[in-house]
């Protein structure tokens, strides 16, 4: 199901201090994910005021997939959230290509239709299509994901990893153009984790067209990856492609650790 359809957004449990509405540029060509300048605040209970997200910006070019890593805390699934349109940034500016898909880390939360059929083609009743038109597009996006052998399964039979295909199979569907998969493998066993990424980059290989941006904490994943962005304490402290980025995290692990060794 996507959940950055129409009519579907949620909000925080603390509402942002106020929602900045600026007018919206064009899009850079070939970037298919921009945000500029993103502020997130969030007011207490107490009535506290708390930055999560500090001026952060990033450009994600069409057709790739990126990593957003940083550590617990740091603010990447909050930054995932409104680049998806979930949550409105306090201030600064967010371009995503559409439409564009959220997809949950526990897919409980996102694959609820009895079988995979009906949960595929779920986001597909508003589109007005034919029957045949339905079947078509569920059975190329299963295909995509290498699921397309799971089309009358009950939902409940399936593994962890194939509920998270599925459910990315369902924004596909849909003609997403633009993924933002918020740590999808947290919940998967070692095998699951790495038939999920692989099934994310087999398909963007293919289409071209769609861009993903995957939040992790596994730098082991980075491998899969074209670029990533690096956060710590709410800011963007590194982008770039993998290489670049993986070794810049290697190099702050071995000072971190030489620290503690001293
Ligand atoms: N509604 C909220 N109320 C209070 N604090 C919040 C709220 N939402 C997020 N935060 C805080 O904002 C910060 C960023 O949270 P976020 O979930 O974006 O981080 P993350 O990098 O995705 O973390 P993790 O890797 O642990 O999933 C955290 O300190 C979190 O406690």
């Amino acid at each position: 199901m996507n959940l950055c359809a129409p009519g579907r957004a949620s909000s925080p449990y603390l509402a942002p201090l106020h929602v900045a509405r600026p007018t919206r540029p064009n899009f850079s060509e070939n970037i298919a994910i921009e945000g500029h300048n993103l502020d997130f605040s969030i007011t207490t209970r107490q009535g506290k005021l708390v930055p999560i997200l500090k001026d952060c910006s990033l450009r994600i070019p069409s057709g790739q997939l990126w990593m957003l890593l940083g550590p617990n805390g740091c603010g990447k699934s909050t930054l995932l959230k409104i680049l998806a349109g979930l949550w409105n940034p306090t201030n600064g500016t967010v371009l995503v290509k559409r439409p564009k898909s959220y997809v949950f880390q526990n897919p409980d939360h996102q694959v609820v239709m009895p079988t995979v059929e009906a949960d595929v083609a779920f986001g597909l009743g508003r589109l007005n299509l034919t029957d045949d038109e339905v079947r078509l597009r569920v059975l190329k996006s299963l295909d995509a994901v290498g699921m397309s052998e799971y089309l009358q399964r009950p939902v409940q039979t399936l593994s962890g990893g194939q509920k998270q295909r599925v459910a990315i199979a369902g924004a596909l569907a849909e003609a997403c153009k633009v993924l933002l998969l918020d740590e999808l493998t947290t919940f998967l066993d070692e095998s699951d984790q790495i038939g999920v990424i692989k099934a994310v980059k087999n398909l963007l290989d293919k289409s071209r067209e769609v861009t993903a941006l995957w939040v992790t904490h596994r730098l082991e994943e980075l491998e899969y990856a074209d670029g990533a962005v690096y956060m710590e304490d709410g800011r963007v402290v590194m982008d770039g492609d993998a290489a670049s980025v993986t070794n810049f995290i290697k190099a702050k692990q071995s000072s971190y650790i030489d620290q503690i060794n001293s």
